[in-house]
């Protein structure tokens, strides 16, 4: 890709949490947004006390100050893409929603966030029907992890198949398409997606990265899809370099505390050094 001082640089937000470790939330969204050359804002939702064995506490902004930033960035600025994370509550939800309509904000990636890898609980409990019946509808792609897959299809999920059924029930809550992720799958599933748009159902594999540093893949995948439509790629060419960018990074994942270390976002630079 080529930019110079004359093109127009391409913007994306994130509307997500803070991770105290760097790994995941908005840490995670703006370091990949930056590696792939497009300016990244944000509006911080919440802020968690987390680090790479667990969660420890969650303060949430309130919904007014969310809306707040996500007005300053879209009336200056303006954005091309735009990327929900863990947004906690109904009252955050709602203020989200209603900004991306109010602003008619395409390209909005949806990260349906419940749950971290190591099993803290990342939304309210009453959250989750607005998240289906409200944000869901808006978005040009939903991004279910497969726990997250099971509660918003109400499907087991096991096989491949079980994240087919999925993804097409899911579907029919209203984003155009869909992606069910398989990073919690057992074995060799492990990295194989499923993505569903109403009319082409594909599984999508990449290598099986052997590493259990893994947190941040889902934040990182989803804000990479929200760069590559500000680039202007079309959803499908997004979604699979996004999945891509995931993968590399897994390889160079980081080995940084006593648990599940992050994914390496910066390996564009090792690999210039090395
Ligand atoms: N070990 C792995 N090897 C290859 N790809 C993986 C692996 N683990 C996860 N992925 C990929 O990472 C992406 C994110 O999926 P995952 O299911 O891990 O999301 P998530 O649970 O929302 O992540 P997190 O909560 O840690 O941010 C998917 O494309 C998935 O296939
Ligand atoms: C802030 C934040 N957002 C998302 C996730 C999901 O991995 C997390 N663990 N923390």
């Amino acid at each position: 890709m080529v930019i110079n001082q004359t093109s127009k640089i391409p913007v994306a937000l994130t509307v997500a949490g803070s991770d105290s470790g760097g790994g995941a939330g908005i840490q995670a969204d703006l370091r990949t947004f930056a590696f792939h050359c497009v300016h990244g804002t944000s509006a911080l939702s919440c802020v968690t006390a987390q680090n790479t064995l667990g969660v420890t506490r969650v303060d949430a902004l309130s919904a007014e100050a969310v809306a707040a930033q996500i007005e300053a960035v879209v009336g200056d600025i303006g954005v091309d893409a735009v990327k929900t994370g863990m947004l906690l509550n109904r009252e955050i939800m709602a203020v989200v929603a209603s900004q991306v309509e109010s602003w008619n904000l395409g390209n909005l990636v949806v990260d349906p966030v419940m749950v971290s890898r190591s099993g803290d609980r990342l939304i309210d409990d009453g959250a989750i029907a607005f998240l289906q019946d409200i944000l869901i509808p808006l978005a040009a792609v939903v991004t279910p992890n497969r726990f997250e897959a099971q509660i918003l299809s109400g499907l087991e999920i096991d096989s491949v198949n079980d994240m087919r059924s999925a993804a097409e029930k899911i579907h029919s809550l209203g984003a155009k398409a869909v992606l069910v992720k398989g990073g919690g799958m057992k074995g060799d599933l492990r990295g194989i997606d499923v993505w569903f748009d109403g009319t082409r159902l594909d599984v999508l594999k990449t290598e099986n990265v052997n590493t259990t540093n893994t947190h941040g893949t889902g934040c990182t995948l989803s804000a990479a899809i929200a760069a590559n439509l500000a680039l202007g790629k079309d959803l499908f060419t997004a979604v699979t370099s996004a999945k891509n960018y995931v993968t590399t990074a897994l390889k160079y994942a980081l080995d940084i505390g006593e648990g599940q270390g992050p994914v390496g976002h910066f390996f564009p630079l090792l690999e210039k050094t090395i």
